[in-house]
């Protein structure tokens, strides 16, 4: 029996061992006044030492190689990897740094980043602060088979959240990624921060592979997620000295930093307030200075202003550009907020169903991707007459044409009219400005407005592609738990009207076949 459990318990090879180690030493207590043990002694086979011992030894070796095996499979990585680490040769990393998935139609900026990128030169060019190369994240999920054949096998269905990224953060720079909810962000951000091991690609920041390099990696890092990572009952004040201690700071300095902190984000007067007593957004202010501390080179920033009034919010932006701006630290945002984009990130990329559609200046991805400009007119009102008044509209959309030839009307809503401008129809500002001057007079206009568009009917135009898509990779076997729900409601239906007829119907229990299929459903919602 002895032998039996340590096989099978990892625990009684290491407390079995010690109790006969122990039962060695009473025993020859009971026989010697003054036992002289030797080693040897406690390492007869006898003494049932050896193997709960030996077997204490097997079990860490197994158990050790599991939990590598599912770290593999939770984070990504190769199988393999979980018996190459103990050889420890070369480096860890068994990622395919390269990848072949090959995105067509990629948009001509994303492409250009690319390939300076991937045909970066050490030698020559300067070295961007986070390098993401061919980055690709896939999940995957295995769908039990809820069939009564136990032969067909259970399906594994795949989700890409993120596509062959590649971008690159020049010292000094903020970048943005934007991009619809699931489009892939946070992904890209916990691969970055390497919570995520990605399936392809590579990731250095500050130079360090994150892979290989992860302490150093770390150590240029600050980070600021999304949800706000505090302990409810300690201070303000003593969340940033414990924080500066944690990131290398030498305590005679903490005080003064934790001091400028909380003086630069304008939190004083929560300095001794427990986390949990503090509002949204000065918790935001402060996981904010939490990521800043210890002058990491490199800043990442999940939606750091959620939650605050708009002056805190014009605050902390005005804190973060002057963090970045002429300094060596890069930034990457994510932010759901399109002015918070424009007024914070010198480039922003928009993400899209885990692939990038577009990077460039806020002002570039306005030029490119915009709809050009948009004018928007209000008619004065003359009389109540509605006739008269869609004569004056049409009058005006003849102007309009005639000005802009292929300018669409979008909306009319009585005397606010709207239309869209290409921007190939606007050469001139001044001669656009001239003419709608002397439509003005003609067509009894109060007032007008002309502005160009705005980065969030850019990031619409995207965020629309994304639902388009999602329509489109509709799971089959939900549509077919769709069509099933539906029978089952008519059948409840004909079920219903038949009672009263009748007072049985068998269709109750077709109902109630098809009810079972639809509760429990071999259905992915995970897709
Ligand atoms: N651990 C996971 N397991 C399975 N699928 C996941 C996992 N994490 C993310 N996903 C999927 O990957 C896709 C991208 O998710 P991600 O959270 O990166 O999107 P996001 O752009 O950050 O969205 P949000 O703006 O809502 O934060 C989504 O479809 C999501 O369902």
């Amino acid at each position: 029996m002895h032998y039996v459990f340590c096989i099978i318990d990892p625990l009684y090879g290491v407390f079995g061992g010690i109790y006969y180690i122990d039962r060695v030493y009473t025993r020859a207590s009971f026989t010697q006044t003054n036992p002289q043990l030797s080693v040897s002694d406690y390492f007869k086979w006898d003494s049932n030492i050896i193997f709960p011992l030996l077997m204490a030894f097997v079990h860490v070796a197994w158990l050790y190689f599991l939990l590598r095996y599912l770290e593999v499979r939770k984070y990504g990585g190769d199988t393999k990897d979980v018996v190459g680490c103990v050889k420890k040769k070369g480096p860890v990393s068994v990622v395919p740094e390269t990848n072949d998935d090959v995105i067509e139609d990629e948009d001509e900026d994303v492409a250009t980043e690319r390939s300076r990128i991937i045909n970066w030169n050490p030698a020559v060019d300067k070295a961007p602060v986070v390098m993401v190369k061919g980055l690709r994240k896939e999940f995957s999920k295995r769908i039990k088979n809820s069939g009564f054949c136990k032969k067909v096998p259970d399906t594994v269905k795949t989700k890409v959240a993120v596509r062959n990224s590649t971008f690159g953060v020049e010292g000094g720079e903020v970048f943005g990624l934007l991009g619809p909810n699931g489009a892939g962000k946070t992904t890209t951000m916990n691969m970055i921060i390497a919570e995520e091991g990605p399936t392809n690609g590579k990731v250095t920041v500050a130079g360090f592979d994150i892979r290989s390099s992860l302490s150093d990696a770390f150590q240029a890092m600050g980070y600021c997620p999304q949800h706000d990572p505090l302990w409810d009952v300690i201070t303000t004040k003593e969340h940033i000295s414990t924080y500066a201690i944690m990131r290398g700071i030498h305590p005679i300095d903490v005080k003064g930093i934790t001091q400028f902190f909380l003086k630069s984000l304008r939190i004083e007067e929560h300095a001794d307030k427990h986390a949990k007593k503090l509002s949204g957004g000065t918790k935001r202010k402060l996981c904010y200075a939490l990521s800043m501390l210890g002058k990491p080179d490199v800043v990442l920033m999940d939606e750091p202003s959620t939650g605050m009034d708009p002056r805190s919010k014009r605050y902390l932006w005005d804190t973060i550009s002057s963090c970045f701006r002429g300094t060596e630290r890069g930034g990457i945002l994510t932010t759901h907020y399109m002015e918070e984009a424009d007024a914070l990130c010198n480039r922003v990329a928009i993400m899209v169903n885990g692939q990038m559609e577009c990077i460039g200046s806020t002002q570039r991805l306005k030029d490119r991707h915009g709809k050009g400009y948009v004018l928007e007119v209000k008619l004065q009102v003359v009389s109540n007459d509605s006739a008269e008044l869609e004569d004056r509209v049409e009058g005006l959309d003849e102007f309009v044409q005639g000005v802009f030839p292929t300018s669409e009307r979008m909306e009319c809503f009585g005397e606010r009219i709207t239309y869209k401008l290409p921007q190939s129809d606007v050469t001139s500002l001044a001669t656009a400005f001239s003419a709608l001057e002397q439509g003005k007079m003609q067509f009894n206009i109060e007032e007008y407005s002309f502005s160009q568009s705005t980065l969030e009917q850019v990031f619409l135009e995207f965020a629309k592609r994304q639902k388009e898509e999602e329509i489109d990779d509709k799971d089959e076997e939900l549509v077919k738990a769709e069509a099933a729900k539906e029978r089952s409601n008519s059948a409840r239906r004909r079920l219903n009207s038949q009672h009263s007829r009748t007072g049985y119907s068998n269709l109750g229990a077709e109902a109630d076949d098809i009810t079972a299929q639809v509760k429990k459903p071999a259905v992915s919602t995970y897709l």
